[in-house]
């Protein structure tokens, strides 16, 4: 079973404007809410996938009830833990370019915080847990590492897309995978990356860290998949933006579904980037169909 973990949830208010006038009043052409967060984000993805999965993490509040609802309205299995406090909402602006106010999160009780790592406790050997998106403060800066301790005990592999000391203090714990985009890999090692070879060898620096497999996602200019043994590039399919949130997730959902299903790595590869892309292209996240379609135009060379 593949379980996806989202700290902070979130109703993502995609609002819709001509032009943006800071300081006056702005009218929306079009708003649209929908369930975000990117361990949510995954579980869509898997789901359109067909890949067997449940949503975890923590939902609270009517801005929670309005993503579990969401959620089971398109039959995807959940087990939140139900908090006191709200859900948060993002809101994502777009006025010809996209601006995001992200919220920090609700507050998050010890309480809550235990029920949460004792769900964990009935993992089995042979899951895949994916840890997507940002910690709300009042869980604190570790949660992270003690969600990755439990998965451990219990035998299940785990992925995370997550930034910074939380990334690299999960290397250690070998995760099956990690996504960074060219610019969260740059800012992880402190230098500036020009070119591919340079990609690649950060991206080798991941892997020496522990990680099984390193996926470099860098938006419209293609991705890079690394392995112990191996480096392959991908293209991306050709289309108009019209939304890049929730692409990264997208990719992730996309490799980490065809992996369960075929294990097949490069087969994995491919579909993460249709996956991405076909989110890209869209106005909500992927469909199946736009996936499949796109996946034909994504050629794969090894480097
Ligand atoms: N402009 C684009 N054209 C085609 N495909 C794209 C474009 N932008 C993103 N994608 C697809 O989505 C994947 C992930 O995109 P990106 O590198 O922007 O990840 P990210 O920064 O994690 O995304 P997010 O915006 O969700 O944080 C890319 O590898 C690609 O397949
Ligand atoms: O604040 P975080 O947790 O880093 O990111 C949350 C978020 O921006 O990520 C998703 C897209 O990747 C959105 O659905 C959601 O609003």
């Amino acid at each position: 079973m593949i379980y996806t973990i989202t700290l902070n949830p979130s109703i993502d208010y995609i609002v819709e404007v001509d032009e943006l006038k800071l300081g006056g009043l702005n009218r929306m052409n079009r708003d649209l809410k929908l369930p975000g967060g990117k361990g949510i984000n995954v579980s869509r993805i898997l789901n359109q996938l067909g890949a067997d999965n449940t949503a975890i993490g923590f939902l609270g509040g009517f801005t929670g009830r309005f993503i579990n609802d969401k959620l089971q309205e398109d039959y995807i299995r959940t087990d939140f833990v139900t908090i006191a406090d709200d859900t948060r909402i993002n809101i994502k602006l777009k006025h010809g370019e996209e601006t995001e106010i992200n919220g920090l999160g609700p507050a998050i009780s010890a309480e809550e915080a235990e029920q949460l790592l004792h769900k964990l406790s009935s993992l089995e050997k042979g899951d895949i847990v994916i840890l997507s998106g940002s910690v709300p403060p009042s869980l604190g800066t570790d949660f992270y590492d003690r969600l990755i301790k439990v998965c451990k005990q219990t035998g299940a592999e785990f992925v995370i897309d997550t930034t910074g000391p939380a990334l690299m203090e999960a290397l250690e714990h070998a995760p099956l995978l990690v996504k960074p985009n060219h610019h969260e890999l740059a800012e992880l090692f402190g230098v500036t990356i020009d070119t591919r070879e340079e990609l690649v060898l950060y991206g080798r620096k991941l892997l020496e860290a522990g990680a099984k497999h390193v996926l470099i996602s860098m938006a419209g200019e293609g991705a890079l998949f690394i392995t112990k043994a191996e480096v392959h590039h991908a293209n991306v399919p050709k289309g108009t933006v019209k939304n890049s949130v929730g692409a990264g997730d997208s990719m992730i959902g996309g490799f980490v579904g065809t992996y369960v299903q075929s294990g097949d790595l490069l087969e994995a590869f491919r579909t993460g980037v249709a996956s991405g892309s076909a989110t890209a292209f869209s106005d909500d996240l992927a469909t199946r169909e736009l996936i499949d379609e796109l996946r034909n135009q994504v050629a794969i060379t090894t480097i």
